[in-house]
């Protein structure tokens, strides 16, 4: 950002740029706040005024107030308070709200305050005394807004799709309703139903499916009779199969493929899945979209019709409310704790997006992490690339620049992800890089910055990927880095607060440590990263469809990657890609 430009946050949390000049503010403002910021600029705000605003709203922070005259991501903000409300819809159509009261709820969702915290404290609900105790323990008092509005539809037996802010509780929403209808079964159906399971959570990565496992222990301490098991890809079947009839849990979390593999290969297996009461799909949308679609019917048709099915997501897209009914019961509930009109980002996170071509993104890259790093000791980064291949060439290519760099994608090996995936959440002062299995549900506490490289696979991962920061109402920071090409994804995001920062003037030693780097990197990793690059944006509507340019834009990337010829790709990979009739691209 050039000196002198301040971002504020005007009504609604909407972004406004502006520029000081000696006593008046011109604002530059983006296409979506032109309306919000339209009295602000004709008002010609004195420039004291805004000084002293921003005094008020981060005086008390002075971290922040040094980032605010040290670099271009952290921003001072004038954060306007709204009260939010909760919708609650029948299935079909409207229905009536059941009770909750969105102006109990504690004002603001996800704000600065702690006030993603509804009002009501745990103890006021009517929760059994071992899940209070379990509750109390884990440090949780009072509810979170998704938590006071799911409980109660969830303990009526009714089928729920809800959709609430990333970082704001939704695990516990689920898994204590959930807990509460296993401890609630009478001992003749438990004898009935004894070793079956009796709630299937599915996650669409091992992760968060262990993530998930970890809370379930903390909420089922004092339940001794009930117990939490997890089956996820990466490990041996025949370990899982082992402590499945060893141990039986009445909770199993799992990740699709392998509890496919479970249906298909493990005997008994299909009887177990017959006891299920509740059937949770975390991610809801990203279950249900065309990856995993099959595999979830098949898992949904093992199971009884008459369960209790709970789909939980950050992001509902009208695509998804469309087909939930394949799932859920016709008079399900859906509950909306994000408010008609407001963002499904969260306020305290600024967001924003730098447009640079890619031979100078590792530049760019380097240049705000270093500063970033400078500015915060307890920094702690992740950074979303679009490949598990090209997140291994931008690891290596940063570990070479000596950051404190960590890795985490599909290509890695189970253990070595979990080993990373742990050392991470404990850690400060690490940059993680990651391909999209850390996009989702993942709670890494008290993340400073997120920075997604390149296209997102859509808006529902931006905002997955984006709420990796601003967990529990903490502040965050985003930056999405885009090449000119890719800009037209800004529109998909275009009524978030997501405002354009300044491509910094990179230093010509910056240039050249990089370079150096990219030098020191292996060739076998700049092939896979050039090829699975390839297949991104091959497969990418907008940029895929035209195939000489992805020859050119390939070149491109390949030059961004220190070479002056893009790699030769095997044939059987150019034609899978169905690109071995495209002049330009070599082959091996
Ligand atoms: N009532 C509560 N009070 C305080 N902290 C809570 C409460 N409930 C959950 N938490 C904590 O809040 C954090 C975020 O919870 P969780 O991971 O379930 O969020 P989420 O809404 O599922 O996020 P995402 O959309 O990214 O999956 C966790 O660290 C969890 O332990």
């Amino acid at each position: 950002m050039a000196g002198g430009d301040i971002l504020l946050r005007a009504h609604g949390g909407l972004p406004v740029l502006a520029r000081a000049s000696p006593c008046h503010l011109r604002l530059r403002v983006t296409a979506s706040v032109r309306r919000i910021a339209a009295p602000l600029a004709a008002a010609k705000v004195d420039i004291a005024d805004v000084v002293s605003q921003l005094r008020s709203g981060s005086a008390a922070d002075p971290k922040r107030q040094r980032r605010v005259a040290e670099d271009g991501l952290g921003y001072p903000r004038v954060v306007a308070g709204r009260r939010r409300g909760v919708r609650e819809e029948e299935g079909e159509g409207e229905g009536e709200p059941l009770g909750f009261d969105a102006e109990k709820s504690g004002g603001q969702a996800g704000g600065v305050d702690g006030s993603y915290l509804s009002e009501t404290r745990f103890d006021q609900c009517d929760i059994s005394p071992f899940s209070l105790k379990g509750v109390k323990d884990a440090g949780y008092g009072r509810m979170t807004q998704v938590q006071e509005a799911t409980l109660p539809v969830i303990l009526q037996g009714k089928d729920v799709l809800a959709k609430a802010k990333t970082g704001t509780g939704k695990t516990v929403a689920f898994l204590l309703p959930a807990i509460e209808v296993l401890s609630t079964l009478s001992t003749s159906q438990r004898t009935q139903l004894r070793s079956s399971i009796n709630c299937l959570v599915m996650c669409p990565t091992r992760e968060l499916a262990n993530q998930v496992a970890v809370e379930a222990k903390k909420l089922l301490k004092y339940h001794r009779s009930l117990g939490v098991q997890v089956v996820i890809g990466g490990t041996r079947i025949t370990q899982e199969q082992r402590n499945l009839q060893a141990n039986p849990c009445q909770i199993l979390v799992a990740t699709p493929g392998r509890l496919k593999d479970h249906l298909e290969n493990t005997p008994g297996f299909s009887t177990r899945l017959k006891g299920v009461k509740v059937l949770v799909l975390d991610e809801a949308d990203r279950l249900l979209d065309m990856g995993f679609r099959r595999d979830i019917e098949k898992i949904m048709a093992a199971t009884p019709k008459d369960r209790q099915t709970l789909l939980f997501s950050a992001t509902v897209p009208e695509e998804v409310r469309q087909i939930c009914h394949v799932a859920m019961k016709k008079d399900y509930k859906f509950i909306n704790t994000v408010k008609e009109g407001d963002e499904e980002t969260h306020s305290q996170v600024s967001q924003m997006f730098m447009v640079a071509p890619l031979d100078l993104q590792f530049s760019i890259l380097y240049d705000v992490l270093k500063k970033h790093v400078a500015e915060d000791a307890d920094y702690k980064v992740i950074i979303f690339c679009t490949t598990a291949m090209v997140t291994k060439l931008v690891a290596e290519v940063l570990s070479q620049l000596k950051l404190n760099i960590r890795e985490i994608h599909s290509r890695k090996s189970q253990s070595a992800r979990t080993k990373v995936s742990d050392e991470f959440r404990r850690s400060k002062g690490v940059i993680l890089v990651s391909s999209d299995v850390s996009a989702r549900g993942v709670d890494y506490p008290d993340v400073t910055l997120v920075i997604q490289v390149g296209i997102p696979a859509g808006r529902e991962q931006y905002i997955h990927r984006i709420g990796r920061t601003g967990r529990k109402g903490k502040e965050g920071q985003g930056l999405l880095l885009l090449a000119p090409w890719e800009s037209h994804f800004l529109t998909s995001v275009k009524d978030l607060s997501v405002s354009e920062a300044v491509t910094p003037s990179v230093d010509s030693s910056i240039q050249t440590e990089v370079k150096g780097a990219l030098r020191r990197v292996e060739m076998k990793t700049k092939e896979s990263a050039y090829q699975a690059w390839l297949g991104y944006y091959n497969s990418n509507k907008t940029i895929g469809g035209n195939k000489s340019r992805l020859v050119t834009l390939g070149e491109e990337f390949s030059r961004s990657m220190g070479l002056a010829v893009p790699p030769a790709i095997p044939k059987l990979i150019l034609r899978k890609m169905g690109l071995s009739k495209v002049p330009g691209f070599r082959s091996t």
